[in-house]
């Protein structure tokens, strides 16, 4: 898929930037879900909000569109404030990924993902193109899926759907509320992996909440974790946060099996032998030399081996053995 044909917002960007700025809500009953947040979200950039439940993630996410308005404090997009922008074309501007994707049931999956652009005002022959395009993009055959219903999918592809339906405006922004979560562990992983590459091509300015710690560290370029009273303890890259937990709320949260976690986003460059010092490469589980060491330990745990061949272009370059994984130091090669 060409990522370059994924320009159309206009004026040439593809991303925007986010600004928080001492942003803060208290619901009409006094709850503060959102105390007092800075922080900067770069174009381009995925950023993970992460917070034991009630600590603000969602409210904070239904402020960047507006469905609900702030109690203090500014939001920037673009260095534009967004309370000065009309809600509805702001929301347009927005692309808005749930847990349940929310896809409309009578429409068909085409229909469904060309919503936004209708409600733009594309001509017909424009939006089929553009539906066809992103439903290729996330992985579905059109020709197959797209005169489909959203009972006729199954929950992962119907995310991916969700996924194709926030991208069909070509978004400056894309805000995520737990999108993976509905759906198996195994078809989550596949999503996940799926999604990073699709960011990779598009490059859009990402905001995803989750829950879960693994899947923060895996998409994150970097992850603000938020405590109750939706106060922000950390944010900071994956590597940073495992390595350097700020406090023991932190560190709490982030989990006591973070060497374990450590390893998801440790590069193998950093950690491996030269070739020579393991026999009988060809019979070895391979990882290649971009892997972490997450991916390695999972290749030898597949294979039952205690090594694991590095390759580069598909040519062994080193090696690493299951106990040399634990024992890089904090913070190496990452
Ligand atoms: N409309 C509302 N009126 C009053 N309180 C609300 C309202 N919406 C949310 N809250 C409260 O605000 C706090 C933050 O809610 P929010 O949904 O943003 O948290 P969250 O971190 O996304 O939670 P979860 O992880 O469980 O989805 C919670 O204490 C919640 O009960």
């Amino acid at each position: 898929m060409d990522a370059t044909a994924i320009t159309d917002t206009g004026a040439g960007r593809t991303a925007a930037s986010i600004t928080l700025e001492n942003l803060g809500k208290v619901y009409p009953d006094g709850t503060v879900a959102v105390g007092d947040i800075s922080l900067e979200v770069e174009a381009g950039e995925l950023v993970v909000l992460i917070g034991p439940s009630g600590c603000g993630k969602s409210t904070i996410l239904r402020m960047l569109n507006r469905l609900i308005e702030p109690s203090k404090g500014r939001i920037l997009i673009d260095g534009e404030d967004v309370t000065e922008q009309d809600a509805v074309q702001l929301r347009r501007r927005i692309g808005y990924v749930i847990q349940n994707v929310g896809l409309f049931p009578h429409q068909s999956i085409r229909t469904n993902v060309g919503t936004v652009p209708r409600l733009l005002g594309w001509d017909k022959k424009k939006i089929r193109a553009r539906s066809e395009e992103l439903l290729e993009l996330v992985g579905l055959d059109p020709k197959r899926y797209g005169g489909r219903y959203p009972h006729e999918l199954s929950g992962g592809q119907r995310q991916r759907v969700g996924v194709a339906r926030a991208l069909a405006a070509d978004p400056l922004v894309l805000l995520m509320d737990e999108p993976f979560s509905a759906v198996d562990p195994i078809v989550r992983g596949r999503l996940q992996e799926e999604f990073l590459s699709l960011q990779a091509a598009v490059r859009k300015t990402i905001v995803l909440v989750t829950h879960d710690i693994d899947e923060a560290v895996r998409l994150g370029d970097r992850i603000a974790v938020l405590g109750e009273g939706g106060r922000l303890l950390q944010y900071a890259s994956p590597a940073d946060l495992l390595s350097d937990p700020a406090s023991e709320e932190v560190s709490d949260f982030v989990g006591n099996d973070r060497g374990v976690r450590r390893l998801a986003v440790t590069k193998v460059r950093g950690a491996m032998r030269p070739i020579g010092q393991v026999e009988e490469i060809e019979r070895l589980p391979t990882v290649d030399v971009g892997g972490t060491l997450y991916d390695a330990l999972s290749a030898m745990l597949t294979s039952d081996s205690l090594n694991v061949v590095v390759t580069e272009n598909g040519k062994p370059v080193g090696s690493i053995s299951r106990s040399a994984l634990f024992d890089v130091p904090n913070k190496a090669a990452v």
